[in-house]
């Protein structure tokens, strides 16, 4: 492979350096016309980071036309589509938080000068300022990628040193729907839908290495968003590599280890891992939305839980539900031996996936899901609600 001594290095930095470098580099010409250090965060992704704390909360965007994404937008005659534009949090109305993570909330948002719908990922100020840096340089570089699989980066702004990051909306993330298929309707996901899935995540992740040179290091089913029409992204990327690099980021996920064996046992690692170690955690992925359950059992410890994945036989599907045919490409992701494991050419020719996405099929699991989550008498709540409930 040309490109493998790039893909091998520990970390994905170089196109992301590049973009550091020329964001610092755009931040100082600022600075030195202006004389003034924080002037650099009109330039939106592009900010004086020395001076997060004292930066005013303005940002850039760049949205899509409303009618691309919600029929219910209010169009603005001004706001013309792609293009990039300021923005405060003035400009956002919020409409209540969809999710937690490790490192923020996610609140569904609307851009109230064009009514375009948003998610908007907070990420705390205890985040360090290097680790902002550089997720400023990613977004950069996200906010242009162009791929159906890959939920929209629109753009970031910081508030009181809080990071604000403007993403498409969608209707739920994988870890949500699976636990209301398993745990409250008390079926599985059909296997054609689980193949779709597959396809947009090998999609995606391929095109991060094809297009960007960069690999996700942070594939789980909470990174992988669904719709009612059918759509699958993954998401997250962008900041992933810069946040994720840690048994501690691991251990916040709640002791579920979806890294790779090599990511663990740094001796085993000995040219660094590379894409494949995505590919086991779409193994491990895969696995948990075919069965409604973790492959690994929950230890005590956070040591415990890691020794399992480096020592232990990895897990094989098996489940009598899904086919031969699925337990091959699943267990095919789950290869121990990263240098057995396959590359996305190898996955995206396995037979699994040679039909592409089931647009279809998907639109009316997903619908199914989604519609049972709201109550009779259609009560608010929906899925968020639902899940909290289960506590699973
Ligand atoms: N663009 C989006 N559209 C709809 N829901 C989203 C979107 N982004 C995130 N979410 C929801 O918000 C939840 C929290 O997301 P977040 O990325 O903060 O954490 P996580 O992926 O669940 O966990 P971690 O912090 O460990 O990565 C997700 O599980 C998902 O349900």
């Amino acid at each position: 492979m040309g490109d493998k001594s790039k893909l091998q290095k520990p970390r994905f930095e170089l196109p992301i350096a590049a973009a550091a470098a020329a964001a610092a580099a755009a931040a100082a010409a600022t600075a030195a016309a202006t004389g003034n250090d924080c002037r650099s965060v009109t330039t939106g992704l592009q900010p004086q980071l020395s001076c997060l704390s004292s930066m005013p909360a303005v940002g850039k965007l760049k949205l899509p036309s409303p009618s691309d994404s919600d029929a219910s937008a209010t169009a603005d005659s001004a706001a013309s589509p792609n293009v990039e534009r300021d923005f405060s949090v003035d400009d956002l109305e919020d409409l209540g938080e969809i999710g937690r993570g490790a490192f923020g909330t996610v609140n569904s948002m609307r851009y109230i000068p064009t009514g375009i719908p948003l998610a908007v990922k907070r990420i705390r100020s205890t985040v360090d300022e290097r680790t902002q840096k550089n997720m400023l340089a990613e977004l950069s570089i996200v906010v242009n990628c162009d791929c159906e699989f890959i939920a929209k980066s629109y753009g970031a702004l910081f508030k009181e040193g809080d990071c604000w990051i403007c993403m498409e909306l969608m209707d739920t993330s994988l870890d949500k729907l699976y636990r209301v298929v398993y745990h409250h309707l008390m079926t599985h996901i059909p296997e054609p839908v689980i193949a779709s899935i597959a396809y947009c995540t090998v999609s995606a992740l391929n095109y991060l290495k094809e297009h960007l040179k960069m690999m996700h290091r942070d594939v789980k089913p909470s990174n992988i968003l669904a719709d009612r029409s059918g759509q699958v992204k993954l998401c997250d990327f962008g900041i992933a590599g810069n946040l994720v690099d840690s048994i501690a980021k691991t251990r916040d996920a709640g002791c579920r280890p979806y890294m790779a064996p090599e990511r663990i046992d740094h001796q085993r690692m000995q040219d660094g891992y590379d894409v494949r170690s995505d590919i086991w955690s779409l193994g491990i992925s895969l696995y948990e939305l075919c069965t409604g359950r973790f492959p690994y059992k929950q230890w005590s410890t956070m040591f415990e839980q890691l020794e399992q994945v480096v020592k232990s036989d990895p897990p094989r599907l098996t489940d009598e539900r899904f086919s031969a045919n699925a337990h091959n490409f699943v267990n095919f992701c789950l290869t121990k031996d990263v240098q057995r494991r396959p590359k996305y050419r190898a996955l995206l020719q396995h037979s699994f996936l040679t039909s592409g996405p089931d647009r279809g099929a998907s639109a009316s699991f997903f619908d199914f899901v989604l519609t049972s989550c709201v109550p009779e008498g259609g009560a608010a709540g929906g899925i968020n609600e639902l899940v909290s409930a289960l506590r699973i």
